[in-house]
């Protein structure tokens, strides 16, 4: 085959290639990072877009993102490399009512390279109102796409004069918007995965924390207390003749007692301490730090509290007491120990009489 060796410069060849070796090393970089849910999704793009700044050597980056993907009318700005760091206020916005042509492109998913801002068909209608007074010139602007659908955009703009942009700085600016793309989609799915392990340690009619948190958090609090040497105390407490309350008013009276109860308690509580419900109408509260004669003094007050309370529901007044089980929480033995000498603390509040509070022994 003829190779037409007078064509060939080997510097030119060089220095692109070592231009472009440079490019995709700062990119794969950053890319690196997308998946690093421990900053924060907008700081991630406000630092990926400073990136592109310095690479493609233009003025000013942004991020835009719709409102609505399947019917768009507002386009969001999400990070801008004109801002210190991210904003939480109200963020600028753009309409597709002004900038139709504009917002068409973009849901078309088209790579707008306008080499000249002011007459290109897709970006003149920002000529009067941004780009001359910003002597914005160039725009090279690519969609943000997820499941195959345009999201929101780059923007990248040139000031001062036209420019032609080249092969290489349209697909680095794909790259970042994919790169975009990918990171907003790990902030979805974590932020789901966040939910989903809320749910499951939490208790859907009251909101507290469920029986397999409670498990988990005694058996680390449990090692906790062991190093520190710190007495830890649990209340198991019960409501009393809550069938009795199911059946005056109805489950959703006695639903409605449990929420408020659960509220009192957590009330009544520090921070630290965790209140639980076990599952019907029994609750748990452990108190780290604390030893047992002070968790009576809470068992006493909360006592008092549930006593004292008055839940309205449908025009009726509903009063209710309950038992209390004190333990110490023994950080040597299975957790569960403690909990059925609780239980058993409860079992003997209840023959007494209820509205009682027992320290097992
Ligand atoms: N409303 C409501 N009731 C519940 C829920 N979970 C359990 N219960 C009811 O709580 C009642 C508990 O009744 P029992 O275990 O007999 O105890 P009690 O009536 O409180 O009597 P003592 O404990 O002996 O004072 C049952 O009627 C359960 O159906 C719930 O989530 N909501």
């Amino acid at each position: 085959m003829a190779v037409n060796v007078k064509e060939y410069d080997g510097n030119v060849s060089n220095n692109r290639h070592n231009e472009l070796t440079h490019v995709t090393q700062r990119l794969r970089r950053v890319l690196s990072k997308e998946v690093d849910v421990s900053v924060g999704h907008q700081q991630f793009l406000s630092d990926i877009i400073l990136e592109a700044k310095a690479l493609l050597n233009v003025s000013r980056v942004s991020v835009w993102l719709f409102d609505d993907v399947t019917n768009p009318e507002k386009l969001v700005n999400f990070a801008n490399t004109d801002w210190e760091g991210v904003i939480t206020g109200p963020l600028p916005e753009l309409t597709v009512l002004d900038y139709p042509n504009y917002f068409r492109a973009i849901v078309n998913g088209e790579t707008i390279s306008a080499c000249d801002a002011i007459t290109d068909p897709r970006t003149k209608e920002f000529t009067e109102g941004y780009l001359i007074p910003q002597q914005i010139c160039a725009l090279l602007d690519t969609a943000i796409f997820q499941n195959g659908l345009a999201i929101g955009v780059v923007c990248c703009e040139g000031r001062f004069e036209p420019r032609d942009w080249l092969q290489w700085e349209v697909v680095a600016a794909e790259l970042i918007a994919d790169c975009c793309s990918r990171r907003l989609l790990v902030h979805e799915l974590w932020q789901m995965q966040q939910r989903l392990t809320e749910m499951a340690f939490q208790d859907v009619l009251t909101g507290l924390k469920n029986r397999r948190y409670l498990m988990d958090y005694a058996r680390s609090e449990m090692s906790r207390h062991q190093r520190s040497d710190r007495p830890l105390s649990l209340l198991m407490i019960d409501l009393d003749r809550f069938k009795l309350i199911n059946d005056e008013y109805g489950h959703d009276g006695g639903d409605e007692v449990l929420k408020q109860f659960a509220r009192c308690c957590n009330e009544l509580v520090r921070t630290e301490d965790c209140v639980c419900r076990l599952g019907g109408e029994e609750f748990i509260i452990l108190l780290p730090e604390t030893e047992v004669a002070k968790a009576m003094n809470v068992a006493q007050r909360l006592r008092e509290e549930a006593a004292g309370l008055t839940v309205q529901y449908e025009g009726k007044a509903i009063r209710f007491t309950v038992s209390i089980g004190v333990a110490d929480v023994n950080l040597h033995m299975p957790f569960s120990q403690s909990l059925k000498a609780a239980d058993q603390a409860v079992y003997q509040a209840k023959a007494a009489g209820r509205d009682q509070i027992k320290l097992a022994l």
